[in-house]
């Protein structure tokens, strides 16, 4: 069962840990945005021409000391990743899937509850449009009814959009009526990550702050898994 409240547990006045889950197809840039996140290399990422990642497994990063302000207070925050397995997979069934990351969410986060879900997706691929194997659908199905005030999309691979002579709102501007549809149900939560450029430090800074901004706005709310 899904439920909403505020996590007191998890935020004394000057640490803070946020809880996130990443969602996305096979071989979307999961696993690697889940390293840029925790600013280590606990995933395994690597090029497959079919699914790498089969098991659920959380990372935790390193504290970061006064990372924000809180009520006049430097927070010290502390980010837990949650890598799932890319679904539609190559070799698991959605059943399994679907199972698997039910689990994991009930385990890790059952009690501390997630603040947040990335739907990891490719700037260069577009959302499936097939709901019944669509990640959508399975964050839905995983998430319940609030899923829309706990789900932000990651599109990874960004340094395409510039290949193709565009800009963000540009891209945005020529996305399918699915994927805009998707994004102002979401209240157009979402973040944009380059590989190349910037320093990787840089990057998880600049993803961290939206990150935050987003659980600001649903006022620090967690979805518990019980
Ligand atoms: N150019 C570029 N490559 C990326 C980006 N994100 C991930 N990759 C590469 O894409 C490949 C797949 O990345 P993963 O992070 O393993 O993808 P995944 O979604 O975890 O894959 P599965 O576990 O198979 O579902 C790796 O070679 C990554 O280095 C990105 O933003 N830009």
């Amino acid at each position: 069962m899904l439920s909403l409240c505020l996590p007191t547990a998890m935020m004394d006045s000057n640490k803070m840990t946020i809880n996130l889950v990443l969602f996305g197809m096979t071989q979307s840039g999961k696993s690697s945005a889940g390293n840029i996140l925790l600013g280590s290399t606990d995933f395994h990422s690597s090029f497959a021409p079919c699914s790498v990642t089969k098991d659920c497994s959380l990372g935790r990063s390193c504290h970061f000391h006064s990372f924000m302000r809180r009520g006049g207070q430097e927070v010290t925050l502390q980010v837990q990743v949650l890598d799932t397995p890319g679904y539609p997979h190559s070799r698991l069934s959605k059943k399994h899937v679907k199972q698997e990351v039910r689990e994991a969410l009930a385990h890790h986060f059952g009690q501390e509850g997630l603040h947040l879900a990335l739907l990891v997706q490719r700037v260069d691929v577009p959302l499936c449009e097939q709901e019944d194997s669509s990640p959508v659908q399975m964050i839905q199905e995983l998430l319940g009814h609030a899923w829309k005030n706990y789900t932000a999309i990651l599109f990874t691979h960004a340094e395409k959009i510039e290949e193709a002579g565009l800009n963000e709102d540009e891209y945005l501007h020529e996305a399918s009526d699915t994927l805009l549809t998707l994004l102002n149900s979401i209240q157009r939560r979402y973040i944009f990550q380059y590989k190349k450029g910037n320093s990787l430090n840089e990057q998880r800074l600049k993803i961290l702050e939206r990150i935050i901004e987003f659980i600001k706005e649903n006022c620090y709310q967690v979805l518990t898994f019980k």
